[in-house]
This record gives C-alpha cells, structure tokens and sequence, in this order.
C-alpha cells in the first residue's frame, strides 16, 4: 500500500511499508516492517513520528495527498531511533526548518547526538498537556521503553495512543488494522516483545500499572510499526501483561548445532525424554533457526536445553552467538542444561553451565557429554535427562 490510510475523523497514517528489509537489527523480519507516521489534522496540524531516511520522499508524498506538507505546524519525535527519525531533516527542510519539534527531555539530547545542525527542538515534560485545537495532546515519558528517550503521545479526546515502539510488530501486509489481520497478529506481536522488549519487562509492569492507575482510556493504539489496534487494544495490553510477567508454559526449548550429527543425536533423544512426560517441546539448530525465531519460542519457554560440539576448546560460534542474544534479552526464572559431544578436551558443557549461571538459570542437571559417537547407552541416558528435566517442568508449573 503506498497510500494514506484515514484511522479517525483527521487523523492518517502516513508511514511506509518496507517491503524488502529482511534484518533488522539482528532481528529476522520474514515479512518485511512497516514505519509508522500519524498526521492529525487541527487547528495546529501534527506529524507524530517520521520513517527511516530512505523513505523520506515517499512519507512527503502521502502527507500531501493530504495536506500540503508546508502546513504541518508541529512535529513530535516519540523516539530517537533512525527507523523514526531518519526522515527528520529532510521533513522538517520540506515543510519549514523554524518548525518545532517536540520530544522527550532524552530525546533531545539523543536528536542532538544524531542530527548536528537546525532541528528546532523543544523537550517536553512527563504529563505535559498541548492544545492544538479541539484537541489535547499529553506526552507521557516511558524511559527505556526501549530507549531512554522514548515517550507516548496521547490524545485524550478520542483515547488514542501513539505509542512509538510499544505494541508493534514487524509486518509489512496489506492489513492497517487489527480486525483485518486477525489472529496472525498476535504471532508478530509476540516475535516482537520477545526480541524487542522482553529485557525491560520490569518497566512494562511498571508502565501497566501507572496506566491503569490514571485510568487511561485507551480506545486505539497506533504504534510505529504494523497494525493499529483498533478493534480491541486490550488485547495486546492483555499479552504485554502476561509477558512481562516472564510466565512460562510446560515448555522446553532444546537448542544445538552440530558438525558430524553426534551432539543433534544426542538432541533428539534429550527432547523425546521431555516429550515422553506430556512437556511440550522445540528442537531447534542454531544453524537453521533465526535467533529471533529462537527467542521467541525461549520468551515462554520454562527450561533452555543446549547442545554444543566442542570446537578448538569452546563452544560452537552459533550457539556462542545465540546464547549472547539470549543473555541480553534476560529471560527470567528459567531452568537449564547443556549437552555435546566432544572429541578430546571437551569444554563445551563446562563453558555453557558457565553461562547458564551468567543468565542466572537453575542448572537441573551438570549437563551431559558424550566422546565422540553417542552409543545406545548414551542415547538412553539422553533420554533419561530429558525424561528428568520434563518431570522438574512438570512439578514447577503444577506448584505454581
Ligand atoms: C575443527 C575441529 C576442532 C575441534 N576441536 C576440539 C577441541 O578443541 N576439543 C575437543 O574435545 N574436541 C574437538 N573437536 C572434536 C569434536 O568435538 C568431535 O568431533 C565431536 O564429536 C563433534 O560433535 P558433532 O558431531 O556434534 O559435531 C574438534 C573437531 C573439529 C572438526
């Protein structure tokens, strides 16, 4: 879609769709992601957030099917981050370089620390109020949400939410709306807050809190990339509720890699032992699975199962680049145990307990490593630390 799209009485969505990114950060976008610009029409006319700098003609472009961008009064940069403010300078060149920009106090600072030279910036406060005509905006600051400049925009006539990078998915579809998408969402939405937002849980549920304290009343929630929520936001608020919890499910999730199949033998037997006890499981090697995939089956996941061949006295590079990943986005309350097999000196196990104590996880086991070739014997006790590891999933979830 390369048009605007009416999301209420003067109010558009104004963004672009980029069809062709596929990472993002590390992150892998199967679909492509979309950036998100509001215009809200007013006695002052608003710009809520621009798009990545690439994009920069074709946001002008849409704003004056609109407007002509020229009558843009004010612009607000919710966050910093290059995917929302990238287009700034060419925006604000467009439609007037005396124009105003507001943001975070943070924000101005990080602007600063991006763009040298004339953005007209102007810090606002946490709660502060701003008239643009029969409407009122509130800025409300959510630090580390997940840069230390992010902030919302609020309207609170029509209970509308822009909500920069809180509640977005990286799709890049034809649908603009949560009703149009359907179920698939929650699926992107949940890739997101496990790769995105799941190391800054404790402030999500500090966030929730304090919204539903000021009995905030959230009728839409327009974030900056993918749907807006329009048909029921108490839905994603709902799931951001229980993920931050970093409750987890009778899940375990069995990570490997491999370089002549012994340590994704010894896997695969690890995870029909946990199966064998009614705990759902995931058996995935780091080779073929994108971390962010990985992620997002660890966010509920109770126990993280790895498997490494030694290789020159460590652990394999995948898995070292996949353990990295996990440990930044620190999942909670997590069990764990490692496997390998190993040729001659055999550190694999060792370093990767080391991790699991890095991550703090609960090591159910010292973990497992086999010379060489797994035998039959070997693969029984595979099993048997699966079976073990599934009864400990069991028992916790049950005492729950
Ligand atoms: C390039 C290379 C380096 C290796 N370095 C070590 C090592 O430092 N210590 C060790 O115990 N085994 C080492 N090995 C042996 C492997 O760990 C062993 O072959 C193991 O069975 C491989 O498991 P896999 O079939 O799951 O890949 C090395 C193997 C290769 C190919």
């Amino acid at each position: 879609m390369f048009k605007p799209v009416q999301i209420a009485d003067g109010i558009y969505s104004v963004g672009c769709r980029d069809w062709d990114i596929r990472d993002f950060h590390g992150y892998s976008t199967y679909e492509g992601t979309s950036y998100n610009a509001f215009l809200i029409l007013d006695e002052k006319n608003v710009l809520v957030d621009t798009v990545k700098k690439e994009f920069t003609d074709e946001l002008l472009d849409n704003i004056s099917k609109i407007i002509d961008p020229a009558k843009i009064d004010l612009v607000i940069s919710n966050h910093t981050e290059m995917d929302h403010s990238g287009a700034l300078p060419g925006v604000m060149q467009r439609i007037g370089q005396d124009k105003t920009v507001l943001c975070s106090k943070m924000g101005l600072k990080n602007l600063r620390s991006h763009f040298t030279g004339s953005l007209n910036l102007k810090a606002v406060d946490n709660g502060e109020e701003l008239s643009i005509g029969k409407r009122t905006l509130t800025f409300i600051e959510t630090k580390m949400l997940h840069w230390p400049d992010s902030m919302f925009t609020y309207i609170k006539d029509e209970g509308i939410l822009f909500s920069s990078d809180a509640f977005g998915q990286h799709y890049a579809g034809d649908c603009a709306f949560d009703d149009e998408i359907g179920d698939a969402v929650m699926d992107h939405a949940a890739k997101y807050y496990a790769n995105i937002l799941l190391n800054y849980s404790s402030r999500v549920q500090d966030l929730l809190e304090s919204v539903k304290e000021s009995g905030l009343d959230i009728r839409m929630i327009c974030p900056d990339h993918g749907v807006i929520w329009r048909d029921d936001p108490g839905k994603i608020i709902a799931a951001y509720d229980r993920w931050s919890r970093q409750e987890c499910d009778k899940k375990a999730v069995v990570l490997f890699d491999t370089m002549w199949s012994s340590t994704a033998k010894m896997a695969r037997e690890i995870a029909k032992g946990i199966e064998s006890v009614d705990v759902k499981v995931r058996l995935m090697n780091t080779r073929k699975c994108h971390r962010s995939d990985i992620m997002t089956e660890v966010m509920d996941a109770t126990a993280l199962i790895v498997g490494s061949p030694t290789l020159n006295n460590g652990i394999f590079p995948v898995v070292a680049d996949v353990m990295t990943y996990i440990k930044g986005l620190k999942p909670k309350n997590r069990m764990a145990a490692a496997f390998g097999s190993y040729g001659w000196s055999g550190e694999a196990v060792k370093i990767l307990n080391q991790e699991f104590d890095a991550m703090k996880m609960e090591i159910v086991d010292q973990g497992f490593k086999v010379q060489y070739v797994p035998k039959k014997e070997d693969l029984d006790q595979c099993f048997e630390l699966g079976k073990k590891i599934g009864l400990k999933i069991v028992e916790r979830i049950e005492n729950k």
